[in-house]
């Protein structure tokens, strides 16, 4: 069981490991590859292909034009997120590249590190167990924040 994260390109490496640091706080594996839709599509393919006999949830990583994620998806049976990272260039506009596919193509978008290592989670842990709890601990922790929060801003001076 794991997640294979594949990056369009090594500029992605920083938000792939946010992604990849997030999935190994849950105790899960993670693995991460380059490849491009755009310029190495064989290479995607052929990587998609070593992870057939195995339990994974593919995480696509890729900014400007993103053809990676539905072309990932559309050649796997397996579930594929789409993690773009966040870009302020051009206004932001990057992101609408990874909204709306094709018919029959369907990339999950998750935005945020954090939230992206999560539904990974959520979908592994249909199958192993141990995550739910793993994942139940978590919302806790997240309840548990909120509360903290309340506590000190009822308190606050102003
Ligand atoms: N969106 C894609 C794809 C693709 O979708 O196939 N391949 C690379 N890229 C993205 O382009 C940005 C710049 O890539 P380069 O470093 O290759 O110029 C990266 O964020 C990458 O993920």
């Amino acid at each position: 069981m794991k997640v294979v994260i594949i990056m369009g390109s090594k500029s992605d490496i920083g938000y792939a490991s946010k992604i990849a640091k997030k999935l190994k706080d849950f105790g899960v594996n993670v693995v991460m590859r380059v490849a491009s839709a755009h310029k190495t599509p064989l290479k995607v393919l052929k990587i998609i292909k070593e992870y057939e006999h195995e339990d994974v949830v593919f995480v696509t990583v890729a900014g400007r034009s993103n053809a990676l994620s539905g072309f990932v998806d559309a050649n796997t049976t397996k579930p594929v997120i789409a993690a773009p990272p966040y870009s302020d260039k051009f206004g932001g506009v990057d992101i609408f590249s990874s909204i709306r596919m094709p018919s029959g193509v369907a990339p999950m978008l998750v935005m945020e590190a954090e939230n992206v290592a999560l539904a990974a989670v959520k979908i592994l842990s249909l199958k192993y167990d141990d995550l739910k709890r793993k994942i139940a601990e978590y919302q806790e922790r997240k309840k548990m924040e909120v509360e903290n929060a309340d506590k000190e801003v009822m308190e606050w001076e102003v």
